[in-house]
């Protein structure tokens, strides 16, 4: 059975590794020629992935319909906003029965559409219900070297999700099934705003409690939000939800993280962007999600600061204060509905 993995930054090549281990038959497709050839040259990623052996059984390759012929699994391992176009290209090579998988975290900027809807509107129709979601705490270095991980795989049909998890799980990459698509996505793309949240307040010099909180109010919003678009709320409490807010948050691997941390020692985001070539999904997500909560009527306070910061040039202090000094209110609003119904009380 042939896994086609596209595209050949971390995730993907993590993904390619991880597939091979698991005995199935892998190509790897890099968008440009010159990475492609690099990583066969010397069976390693220098540019994306150092440190880690690339199997020689891997076909690596810039050419699309090469990775995709004879392919029963796509997995989909581009940055969001570049997803539209490959999977355009991709679906003239992806055969009908094939399972295709996100593997991005992103929302795409102006539609607002989550991955897996971008895929469909851009597959041929035979291919869109075999479309799945991979999401959770995962930071590709950590599966390279194959420790310990637990993921989620949603898909719309239970076998779908079953077939995506038997193709990647082993001793090392644990994967659970949830059919909410929405909000397995919803969680995977948002948990980037947070943890270029925590990356600031870091750079601005601030401690755990400040993290604990962000981490804390950040899946309370980020739940609000995906609810409102149809979600189930428990979701958010699962790996696509507060385990991967909490990876993110917490570690040096995030990209995000780490993009909030320049942030808030006084970088530009144009000089952060500058300075890497790996994608921070987290700030295109902002500005996706700013608009989807405006859309919605939701209220997510720490997306607006980031996007103040992001996009309107305000002082990362001020977005401090503007969170802080809100009026007073309850921690949980359904919990004094409850407790309201229970007393048969107004009091609250
Ligand atoms: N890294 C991780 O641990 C995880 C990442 N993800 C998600 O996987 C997705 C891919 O990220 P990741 O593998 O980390 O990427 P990396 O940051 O490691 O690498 C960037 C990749 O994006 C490609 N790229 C850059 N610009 C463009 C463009 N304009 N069009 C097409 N491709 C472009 C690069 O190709 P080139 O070299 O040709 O520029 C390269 O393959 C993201 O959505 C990310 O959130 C999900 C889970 C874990
Ligand atoms: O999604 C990830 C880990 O689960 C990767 O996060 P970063 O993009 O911040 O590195």
């Amino acid at each position: 059975m042939k896994s086609a993995v596209i595209g050949a930054g971390s995730w993907g090549t993590a993904i390619a590794h991880l597939l091979t281990d698991n005995g199935a038959r892998v190509s790897l497709w890099a968008r440009r020629p010159q990475l492609a050839e690099e990583i066969r040259r010397w069976r390693e990623n220098r540019s994306y992935l150092p440190g880690v052996g690339i199997s020689d059984k891997i076909l690596v390759t810039s050419d699309l319909e090469e990775a995709l012929y004879d392919a029963e699994f796509v997995v989909m391992a581009v940055p969001s906003q570049s997803m539209r176009s490959i999977i355009r290209e991709a679906g003239k090579y992806i055969k009908s029965h094939c399972v295709i998988v996100n593997a991005a975290k992103g929302i795409e900027i102006g539609t607002l559409l989550r991955m897996s809807q971008v895929m469909k509107e851009e597959l041929p129709s035979e291919c869109r219900t075999n479309i799945a979601v991979l999401s959770g705490p995962s930071h590709a270095e950590e599966v390279a070297r194959r420790l310990p991980t637990a993921v989620v795989v949603a898909a719309e049909k239970k076998e779908v999700a079953e077939e995506v998890q038997d193709l990647f799980m082993n001793s090392y990459f644990r994967v659970y099934t949830n059919p909410d698509i929405i909000g397995v996505e919803m969680g995977g793309a948002l948990k980037n705003i947070i943890a270029i949240c925590a990356g600031i307040a870091e750079g601005l010099g601030f401690g755990d409690n400040t993290r604990a909180a962000l981490i804390t109010r950040g899946i309370i919003e980020i739940t609000r939000l995906g609810v409102k678009m149809g979600a189930h709320p428990s979701t958010f409490s699962g790996l696509s939800g507060i385990g991967d807010v909490i990876v993110t948050c917490n570690s040096l691997f995030s990209r995000n993280r780490r993009a909030g941390i320049e942030i808030g020692r006084g970088k530009s985001v144009g000089e952060v962007m500058a300075s890497t070539n790996m994608v921070i999904e987290g700030i295109h997500t902002t500005k996706a999600a700013y608009d989807l909560a405006r859309r919605h009527g939701v209220e997510m306070p720490i997306t607006e600061q980031a996007f103040g910061v992001l996009y309107e040039g305000k002082n990362p202090l001020d977005a401090v204060d503007a969170l802080m000094m809100r009026k007073g209110k309850h921690e949980m609003e359904e919990v004094v509905e409850k407790e309201e119904k229970r007393q048969d009380l107004k009091t609250w």
